[in-house]
């Protein structure tokens, strides 16, 4: 095999033993959803509540299924202290004496999960943490600040399976091989251009918005002839891990503000699974992220399943959005 593993370009990284075994327990439990992902209606019920099927079974929903995958490989890392998910209430414990050194995953096993019933790309999150001294390991040391973060990625189930990771040395992207089974370096050094013409918002909340995001939307419909003077396209898949996976691979701007439907939860996305790792990848390949009027990753949790306002992407864009809630 002449591509560079997983396994090699983070040993060439000089990454720790224990977190590359555990960002390969990552990609394997990936390799696994990707699998029931791709069986589609025939490996459980996909978007659709647990329902029984005709032999009087239980089908669980994909997203279900997909966390139970997580728990049962990355979950018996025998350093993992706690699993934090979309799917689960609590925080997961999994050491009933978690100690300084020992790791905490947050993830979104399936992100994007109502694309399933339209056959849709899909994805699975991460954000890893460590515990240290500073942190006791009690239910409040799961809230860390971004920051914190020692590594983050997500795979994203489309045409083919891609693993995209940072461990703080910039952002590189891997395709699954299915003949090997490997995840194959594809895209080194992945780079967000500094400027762009594309943004990605839900447009059917325009209503909603508050002023700062109506405006910077208007004057980018105007085009060339408005105050940006230039065009704008338009991209929305409704599912993160894709829309991020395009600003990865060409730029743009990804917004899903706070706004009125959505302010008494604090906005859509999820601060610890999704905005975190998310915004340590766009930081690492030199774009921005920010809630408009600060830094994601500097946001000081108050729950572990807390919602954010999102604004990340290409550097300069996110600066003219920010420009726009300051004024
Ligand atoms: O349906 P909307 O409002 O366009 O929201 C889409 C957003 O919701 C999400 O699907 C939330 O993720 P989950 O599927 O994990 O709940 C994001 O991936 C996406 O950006
Ligand atoms: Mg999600
Ligand atoms: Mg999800």
């Amino acid at each position: 095999m002449t591509q560079t593993t997983l396994r090699q370009h983070l040993t060439a990284q000089s990454t720790e033993t224990d977190l590359m075994i555990l960002m390969e327990d990552i990609a394997t439990a990936c390799r696994m959803i990707a699998d029931r992902v791709r069986h589609g209606a025939f490996a459980g019920v996909l978007g659709a509540a647990e329902t029984e099927n005709v032999q009087g079974e239980t089908q669980k929903e994909l997203d279900v299924i997909s966390d139970e995958i997580f728990q049962e490989i990355v979950g018996v890392n025998p350093n993992v202290a706690a699993l934090v998910s979309e799917e689960v209430d609590e925080v997961n414990w999994r050491k009933a004496a978690p100690q300084a050194g020992d790791f905490v995953v947050y993830y979104d096993p399936l992100d994007g999960s109502s694309n399933l019933d339209v056959n849709l790309s899909v994805g699975t999150i991460f954000s890893i943490v460590k515990l240290d001294e500073a942190i006791s390991p009690e239910a409040q040391a799961v809230q860390i600040k971004g920051t914190e973060q020692i590594a983050a990625g997500y795979a994203i189930y489309g045409p083919s399976t891609g693993l995209v990771i940072t461990t703080g040395q910039g952002v590189d992207g891997f395709t699954h091989h299915p003949g090997s089974g490997e995840f194959l370096l594809t895209q080194p050094e992945m780079t967000i251009p500094a400027e762009t013409q594309e943004f990605a918002i839900n447009a059917s909340r325009y209503d909603l918005w508050e002023t700062p995001v109506r405006s910077y939307i208007d004057d980018c419909l105007r085009g060339a002839d408005g105050p940006r003077g230039k065009k704008f396209n338009m991209r929305w898949c409704a599912s993160m891990v894709a829309d991020v996976h395009r600003i990865l691979t060409r730029g743009g701007v990804f917004l899903y503000p706070k706004d009125t439907g959505n302010a008494a939860q604090g906005g859509k996305l999820r601060l610890m699974y999704e905005a975190n790792p998310m915004g340590m990848l766009v930081e690492q390949a030199g774009g921005a992220s920010s809630t408009g009027y600060g830094r994601i990753m500097e946001v000081a949790p108050t729950g572990h399943h807390q919602r954010v306002s999102v604004i990340l992407g290409s550097r300069d864009e996110v600066a003219v959005i920010e420009g726009y809630h300051k004024d």
